[in-house]
C-alpha cells in the first residue's frame, strides 16, 4: 500500500490522451492512478476496466459517460472504497483512499429511502451514522439537525413533507429527498450513478435545475455516471468520454457554458453541437452502430 501520491504525470500520453486536460500540477483532490479493474479468474475473467488514469478538482462535477458496461459504475465503486483496484491506486486529498477519512454521499438510479421512517427522519440517517455529526445526534435531532433538513427539504422543493413516508411521495419527489439524503452530511465526495435515469423527461429536467442549484451552493465535489449526454453537459463542469469495455478515458472535455444553465440552453447550437461531439464519440467507442443509449441527441 502506498501512503501518498506520488506525482501522476498530468500530462495526456498516447494511451490516455487528455485525461488530466484540466488539472493542473497540484495535488488533485480525487485521483485514480493507473487503476484497472479484471473480475474473476480462467475462462470467466473479466476486465472491466482497462488502465485508468483521472484526476478531479475539489470542486469539480465530472460526468462519466460511455458504452453500457464500460465500467462507468465500476470507477465510483472504487473511490467509494465498495471495491479494491485489481492494479494501480485510488488517493484522496494525496494519500491512499483508506488513509484519511472521507465523507460520501451517494445517490443512485432507484431511490433507497426506508419506508418505515419519514422524509425527515430518512434525509437525517447519515447525521446519525457518520461521524463527527452522530457524536451530537441526540442533543441536536430536534433542533439544528432538524432545521438543516427542513431548509434542505424546501431548497429541493419540499418543504412541508417532511411527515410523508416515501410511498406518499411521487417519484420525483423520492429522487429529491434522496438527494438530500446524499448531502445532508456535508459530503467531500458526491457519487451519482444515473439518479435521474428512472424518471420522465420533465422531471428529469426540474432535478436536473436542482442539482445544478444544489451544486452551486454547496461546492460539493461531484461524480456522476450518465448515458444522458443532455444531462452530462447541462450538469457537467468537465465530462469524461470512456471507451467501450475494458473501458479507459478516451476523452476529458471541459463544459463552459455559464451557470446558472437553463434547458432552455439545451435547445442552442453550441450545446447541441457538443452534444453530436460526444454522440460520435460513444458511437465510434461502440464500433460505431449508431445506436446510442437513451437520452443521446
Ligand atoms: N462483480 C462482478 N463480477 C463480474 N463482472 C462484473 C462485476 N461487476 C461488474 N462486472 C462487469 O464489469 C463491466 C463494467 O461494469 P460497470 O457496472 O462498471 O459498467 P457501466 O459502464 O456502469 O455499465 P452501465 O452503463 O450498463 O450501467 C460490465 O461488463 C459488468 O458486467
Amino acid at each position: 500500500m502506498r501512503a501518498a501520491l506520488a506525482t501522476i504525470d498530468p500530462s495526456p500520453t498516447a494511451h490516455n490522451p487528455g485525461s488530466f486536460g484540466q488539472v493542473s500540477n497540484a495535488r488533485p483532490f480525487i485521483a485514480f492512478e493507473k487503476v484497472s479493474v479484471t473480475f474473476g479468474r480462467g475462462a470467466k475473467r473479466v476486465q472491466a476496466l482497462a488502465e485508468t488514469s483521472l484526476a478531479v478538482a475539489e470542486g469539480d462535477f465530472v460526468a462519466l459517460v460511455g458504452p453500457s458496461g464500460c465500467g462507468k459504475s465500476t470507477l465510483l465503486k472504487l473511490v467509494g472504497d465498495l471495491m479494491k483496484p485489481s492494479t494501480g491506486y485510488v488517493y484522496f486529498g494525496g494519500r491512499e483512499l483508506g488513509a484519511t477519512p472521507i465523507r460520501i454521499g451517494m445517490a443512485y438510479q432507484n431511490p433507497t429511502l426506508l419506508p418505515w421512517l419519514n422524509i425527515r427522519d430518512n434525509v437525517m440517517l447519515p447525521l446519525k451514522i457518520v461521524p463527527p455529526f452522530r457524536a451530537e445526534f441526540r442533543s441536536k435531532r430536534k433542533g439544528e439537525f432538524r432545521d438543516r433538513v427542513e431548509a434542505l427539504l424546501a431548497q429541493v422543493g419540499l418543504a412541508g413533507f417532511g411527515d410523508k413516508y416515501p410511498w406518499q411521495l411521487s417519484g420525483g419527489m423520492m429522487q429529491r429527498a434522496n438527494l438530500c439524503r446524499a448531502l445532508i452530511h456535508e459530503p467531500d465526495l458526491l457519487l451519482l450513478d444515473e439518479p435521474f435515469g428512472a424518471l420522465d423527461q420533465f422531471t428529469r429536467e426540474e432535478l436536473w435545475q436542482i442539482m445544478q442549484e444544489l451544486w452551486m451552493t454547496k461546492k460539493t465535489t461531484v461524480l456522476l455516471v450518465t448515458h444522458d449526454l443532455r444531462e452530462a453537459a447541462f450538469l457537467g463542469s468537465r465530462i469524461c468520454v470512456m471507451s467501450a469495455r475494458p473501458g479507459r478515458i478516451l476523452e476529458d472535455k471541459t463544459v463552459t457554458f455559464a451557470r446558472p444553465r437553463s434547458i432552455e440552453m439545451t435547445y442552442q447550437p453550441d450545446f447541441v453541437a457538443l452534444n453530436q461531439q460526444l454522440r460520435g464519440l460513444i458511437v465510434g467507442a461502440r464500433g460505431g452502430s449508431g445506436i446510442v443509449q437513451a437520452g443521446g441527441h
